[in-house]
């Protein structure tokens, strides 16, 4: 289990959808550099907290702080540098069908101010890290669902994010493409990344030693440290 200063911090947050609370007074430190699992049923908040971490959503009460800045108050032109923190992994971030698996990932890369040698590089090093650099010319729609969301992750992990997010990264995969995924993602933990995901597939948390934060119709219920 790591120690260091935390990354991220929640303080009390809530998040409301008009009458529905989807997260009700969470409170939590994430350390830089851990694993974490977020469990809980179906609707328990899961994606939403998630969401609230990169500014994907506003919080509608309480503060978070990540790497020292607080989101309630960052400026208009800090958030594309906040954003860049984060490798997001989630079931609806498409790719874009009329571009090559090339130009998805490197799309990113360019608007992080990336020269464009090192961007090709970058590509090949992440594609072979999800094992799919042979497919680097072709466009999404001609890849079968576990191919795309795997070019997903090598998009989200191709800025070198000190955080990623995965929202149920293995869901749409076959048993061996999961266990590629979730090597990957260890690795990245193992090189410094703070690595959360949301998942509810019990088999999944039960195999890898982490952290694990239980959500509970937007409460956060328990925590726990797997083994
Ligand atoms: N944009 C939205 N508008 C209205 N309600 C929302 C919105 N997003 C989420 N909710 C509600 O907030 C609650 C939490 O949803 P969330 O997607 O965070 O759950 P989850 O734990 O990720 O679920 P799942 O495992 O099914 O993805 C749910 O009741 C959901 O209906």
């Amino acid at each position: 289990m790591e120690s260091k200063a935390p990354i991220i911090r929640v303080f009390h947050v809530y998040k409301r959808y008009g009458a529905q609370t989807a997260l009700g007074d969470i409170t939590l430190d994430i350390g830089q550099g851990e694993f974490i699992f977020v469990t809980g049923a179906s609707g328990a908040g899961k994606t939403t907290l998630l969401k609230l971490l990169y500014l994907g959503e506003p919080v509608s009460e309480g503060h978070i702080l990540v790497d020292g800045m607080n989101l309630s108050r960052i400026r208009k032109d800090r958030i594309p540098f906040l954003r860049r923190l984060f490798g997001v992994i989630f079931q609806d971030y498409n790719l874009i069908p009329n571009r090559t698996v090339f130009e998805n990932i490197s799309l990113v890369l360019e608007v992080a101010g990336h020269r464009p040698a090192l961007i090709t590089k970058k590509v090949a090093s992440v594609l072979r890290a999800v094992g799919l650099e042979d497919r680097m010319h072709a466009y999404p729609p001609s890849l079968s669902g576990g191919e795309q969301q795997k070019i997903t992750i090598a998009r989200a992990i191709a800025g070198d994010p000190k955080i990623i997010l995965a929202d149920e990264p293995t869901g749409s995969l076959d048993e061996e493409s999961a266990e590629d995924i979730m090597n990957l993602l260890r690795t990245l933990h193992h090189r410094g990344a703070t690595v959360l995901i949301a998942t509810h597939d019990r088999d999944l948390v039960r195999g890898t030693p982490a952290r694990r934060i239980h959500l509970s119709r937007g409460r956060l219920e328990q925590e726990a440290v797997e083994s």
